[in-house]
């Protein structure tokens, strides 16, 4: 057995590359990408890839070279995906709503060779630039080589805005594929993609994908969502969000039409459900809010939703799905190439109630099909948890999946690693069915009198309150147990500023959905939740109001031991 060697025919390196040369035979005069009144079939893509690639070659990017780009969903973003791994570089696709500041930092570690902007992003782009210049940001003494800036203008309305010598349609005219083929994937674990996570909970680490990670997650996710080959999908979800949860590369791999909006206003995405006939796209939750404020009638055709990226509340789940949106609910982060465990939907359960349907629906499931294994572990003995529903530990995963590491950080990424596993940061327990539910992240766990409360728990009943738009609670400090949930909520619009729900109803509303320990002692109402650049709520600022804060009423001292533990110890609150 062993004297079979590999060969070129039966050992090729998996990349995601080779979606798009299948496509383009597969699909040639299918559409690949809309925007505006602009579109391309997967012929013309990988022509323009093709030459974007040799563009890049001859302006001597080579082998493991950042490119750097900001734009929103744009088809020249969508075309990076594929041009910059063919040059043999690797993609880094910038949050759009970092500041200049920020920006800087990135290219100051990313080192780009070339930095690609979007004519609506020139003036951050440049002003990052004169802070890495100038080092005026304090943030170093080494001033790292300035990369080439190249703008990329409208394709649909060109606007002329130009900064630097080189326009990305100019650069993708003058490829020459003949004198600069795509350059071979000589290994899979070769580097794909450099994706910064969102610094929800500490600064931003830069983590790099493989070739291999990145075509075997893409793989697996459009298998386990069941996309079909020619999907319409909508480009809700940043394509700087871990490469669009891999769609970039899946929806090649599909031979579907990359629909482009630079923005998700609801204007949009309800133009393109009407134009396109949009059948899938990714939603993180805080868009469903979004599509619920502007929805005046059930879709006429229903649209495959993939969740993710925080918790999605079951009361908003179900609220969601009866306009028409089938959600699928996935659980992911940056470190795991996106979408990592995905809850995967029973047969069985097609019978039960709508409310009871969004509950199980609301947990994070079971581990991808090209992960080795997701668990939750106690981090202190390394033992999975028991399947019980109610014992908590940290998620750990292990497989293909998982980044090759941070960049230029050996410190974190060793940290990030233990005993064959990689550590989520998240807590999390399992159900006796096997599907994991996420309780909270590690930093967000409110430890009140010695016990766990889970904010994600207390949101999750909070959302079934008919007056609220948004819910978050976090840890406020409390002078007998320590910490105490303290809850900021956001009303719809058409209760909002008529003083019908007043903090007291709010309390006795919980009171009776939950254990008394859990209830929050504080509820601020909020026009809107503070959000990251990624759309999740920020808990470090509103922990910072909740410490400002204080109780109306001194609170009635209980036994701490009066108190049933509902949970056993977390290990991870040791990293508070
Ligand atoms: N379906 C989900 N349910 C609950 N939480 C989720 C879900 N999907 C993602 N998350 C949360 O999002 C996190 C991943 O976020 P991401 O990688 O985008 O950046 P970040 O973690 O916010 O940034 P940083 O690591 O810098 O704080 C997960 O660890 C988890 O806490």
């Amino acid at each position: 057995m062993d004297s079979l060697p590999k060969r070129d025919a039966n050992y090729v390196p998996l990349s995601p590359i080779t979606f798009l040369h299948r496509a383009a035979s597969v699909y040639a005069d299918h559409t690949s990408v809309v925007y505006g009144a602009t579109s391309f079939t997967w012929r013309q893509t990988h022509h323009r890839c093709l030459r974007l690639a040799a563009a890049l070659q001859a302006l001597a990017v080579s082998k493991n070279d950042v490119v750097s780009v900001i734009a929103p969903n744009t088809p020249a973003l969508y075309e990076m995906h594929f041009a910059v791994p063919m040059a043999g570089a690797v993609l880094n696709a910038i949050n759009t709503r970092l500041d200049a500041a920020n920006v800087a930092a990135i290219v100051r570690h990313a080192e780009p060779k070339v930095l690609f902007v979007d004519y609506q992003f020139i003036r951050v782009a440049t002003d990052a630039l004169k802070t890495v210049m100038g080092g005026g940001d304090g943030g170093g003494e080494v001033r790292a080589p300035l990369p080439l800036l190249v703008v990329i203008d409208d394709v649909d309305k060109p606007t002329g805005a130009r900064v630097g010598e080189l326009e990305y349609e100019q650069l993708v005219a003058r490829g020459d594929p003949a004198r600069y083929p795509p350059r071979p994937v000589e290994d899979e674990w070769d580097a794909v993609a450099l994706n910064y996570t969102s610094g929800t909970t500490s600064a931003p680490k830069g983590v790099v994908y493989s070739h291999r990670g990145a075509y075997l997650n893409t793989m697996g996710l459009l298998l386990q969502w069941g996309v079909g080959h020619e999907p319409v999908y909508l480009w809700s979800l940043p394509m700087f969000h871990c490469n669009g949860w891999t769609f970039t590369w899946g929806v090649a791999a599909r031979g579907g039409t990359n629909v482009c909006i630079r923005a998700p206003t609801a204007d949009a995405m309800y133009a393109a459900f009407a134009t396109h006939g949009v059948t899938h796209m990714c939603a993180a939750p805080v868009l469903f809010n979004i599509l619920l404020d502007a929805c005046r009638e059930p879709l006429r055709r229903p649209v495959e939703v993939l969740t993710g990226g925080a918790p999605p509340p079951a009361a908003l789940l179900e609220r969601v799905e009866r306009l028409g949106f089938h959600v699928t609910h996935a659980y992911g982060m940056t470190e795991a190439t996106g979408v990592v465990m995905v809850c995967e939907w029973r047969e069985q359960w097609d019978a039960l109630p709508p409310s009871e349907r969004a509950r199980l629906k609301a947990r994070q499931g079971v581990s991808a099909l090209t992960l080795a294994d997701a668990d939750v572990k106690d981090l202190k003995t390394m033992e999975s948890v028991p399947r019980d529903g109610a014992t908590m530990g940290e998620v750990v995963l292990r497989g293909s999946n998982v980044m090759k590491g941070y960049f230029k950080n050996p410190r974190a990424t060793a940290d990030a690693f233990r005993d064959g596993w990689f550590l989520t940061g998240d807590v999390g327990v399992v159900h006796p069915d096997g599907y994991v539910e996420i309780k909270d992240r590690s930093k967000d766990v409110i430890i009140s009198g010695g016990e766990n409360i889970s904010s994600v728990e207390v949101e999750a009943a909070l959302y079934q309150h008919p007056a609220v738009r948004e819910a978050a609670v976090v840890a406020m400090p409390h002078p007998h147990w320590g910490e105490t949930p303290c809850a900021f909520v956001a009303l719809k619009r058409e209760f909002a500023g008529a003083g019908e729900v007043s903090e007291q109803e709010v309390v006795s509303f919980c009171r009776n959905r939950m254990a008394h320990y859990m209830v929050p002692r504080k509820v601020v109402f909020v026009d809107e939740l503070p959000k990251n650049s990624t759309g999740k709520v920020q808990k470090l600022a509103l922990r910072d109001m909740a410490r400002r804060l204080r109780l109306r009423a001194p609170d009635k001292a209980r036994p701490v031991a009066a108190a049933p533990a509902r949970h056993a110890p977390l290990t991870q609150t040791a990293r508070l």
